[in-house]
């Protein structure tokens, strides 16, 4: 895939930079919060006036290709992921209606996370606005300062292993190579610096980079003692200024829960634990709904460019679909994540961070507080939707006058 370069920020051409988007809403409340992450793009596209254009091809996975295709997600879908999109832009799948056997939808999803073998799944853990802190089922005081990037591997381990499935018998293979545990250690390593040990996520580090911590469980299986050798050797070997600890699974889940901030940082984890880590995460913050994700194919290091998938971390909350009740803020910070990581738009994304901040602040809306239910208020997902799209487009024509004033 031929990744885009330049940031058009930085570029005074005006021939717009176009990025191609695989958009695959899923099922349940994932059409639902697509629609605003996609409204939340079309107010960065319209205020870059030609700078920036997206191009969206709308396809199915899940549970509504099932039903479609017999498939959840089809060989056609899985080769425009991979030939003709710069990034996949995913909502989310499942439901109670096409079960667990398999294929069941999230056997799409696995399908094409493994496809681009989108092996980096990079889930932030942090309060995106102070007044989320009471939201916290933590003391605030626990709560407060959290902020973590919970790093998971992708596209190995348990999930994709050898399966034996009979009547009275099942067994997962959890299986890891050497070169699986090395390049998400690389990940680890490359996003260390970008938090800093006060893990405020500046990217202005003077105390050097953040802490990783490696999480497995090499007390009891094999994998994890092959996790944790590999991630030792890497970082001495490659990374000898960046501080590794380890602490296995089970106990890291506590510790999560009794002091956060400790993993103020990057925790380095396989696919099962990082799984679960990162929905206890959500817990930590108070809910799913303001949780975002980013699957890379490649390693962040600034500079090149690598295709991606990007969803939030919950799944298709058939409890609340179709109530015009859920939270679209995941979604849109997942669309945040796909400009910084995958098409070099981290101004952009920055922007959208501040907006989703700004609104969940109360701020620049009349003082209003426009909160869906998970976070404590009555605003419907279009609601919020509109507050941040209006929001953002006020600070990007703020900085389009600023730029006009000052060439
Ligand atoms: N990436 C994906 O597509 C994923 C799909 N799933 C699938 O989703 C289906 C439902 O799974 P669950 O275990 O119920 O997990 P879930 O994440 O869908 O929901 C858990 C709880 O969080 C709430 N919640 C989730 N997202 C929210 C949001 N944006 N705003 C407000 N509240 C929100 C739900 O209402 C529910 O009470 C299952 O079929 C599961 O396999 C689960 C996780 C990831
Ligand atoms: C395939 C998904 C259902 C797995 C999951 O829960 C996740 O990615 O968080
Ligand atoms: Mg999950």
């Amino acid at each position: 895939m031929a990744a885009p370069t330049t940031s058009p920020s930085s570029d005074p051409s005006s021939t717009p930079q176009t990025f191609r988007i695989l958009v695959l809403p899923g099922d349940h409340v994932g059409p639902e919060v697509m629609v605003e992450a996609l409204r939340v793009l079309d107010v960065v596209q319209t205020s870059s006036v030609g700078k920036i254009k997206f191009v969206y091809n709308h396809q199915i996975a899940g549970g509504c290709s099932i039903n479609r295709h017999g498939t959840p997600i089809t060989d056609e879908v899985l080769r425009i992921a991979k030939e003709e999109s710069d990034a996949v832009l995913f909502g989310s799948v499942g439901g109670p209606e096409w079960g667990t056997t398999y294929p069941n939808p999230e056997s799409g999803l696995l399908r094409l996370r493994q496809h681009l073998d989108a092996f980096a799944n990079i889930r932030p853990c942090t309060f995106y606005s102070r007044s989320l802190i009471p939201l916290s089922p933590l003391k605030p005081a626990i709560a407060e300062g959290t902020n973590f990037i919970l790093l998971r591997e992708n596209c190995g381990g348990a999930s994709f292993g050898q399966k034996v499935e009979e009547a009275d018998f099942a067994s997962d293979s959890w299986a890891y190579r050497r070169d699986e545990v090395e390049r998400c250690a690389r990940v680890a390593a490359a996003l260390a610096p970008t938090m800093g040990k006060d893990g405020l996520g500046t990217g202005q580090c003077p105390e050097g980079p953040a802490t990783v911590w490696s999480s497995d469980k090499a007390n009891v299986l094999a994998s994890g003692r092959l996790w944790q050798r590999v991630t030792s050797q890497a970082f001495a070997q490659e990374f000898p200024h960046i501080e590794l600890r380890h602490q296995l699974a089970d106990s890291l889940s506590m510790l999560m829960v009794k002091n956060p901030r400790m993993f103020n940082g990057v925790i380095h984890t396989d696919n099962t634990f990082g799984d679960m880590l990162s929905d206890q995460a959500g817990g930590v913050v108070g809910t799913l709904g303001v949780f975002p994700s980013a699957s890379l194919c490649g390693i962040p290091d600034g500079v090149n460019r690598c295709n991606g998938i990007y969803e939030p971390v919950h799944g298709s909350a058939p409890d609340i679909a179709r109530k015009g009740m859920v939270n679209p803020t995941a979604q849109i910070l997942s669309a945040a994540m796909m400009l910084r990581y995958s098409f070099g738009l981290a101004p952009e994304a920055t922007t959208i961070e501040a907006a989703v901040q700004k609104v969940l602040d109360g701020k620049d809306i009349g003082g209003l507080e426009i909160r869906s239910a998970d976070l404590g208020g009555c605003a419907t997902t279009k609601q919020l939707g509109d507050a941040i799209c209006m929001v953002l487009s006020r600070i990007l024509k703020g900085e389009q006058q600023e730029h006009q004033c000052n060439p």
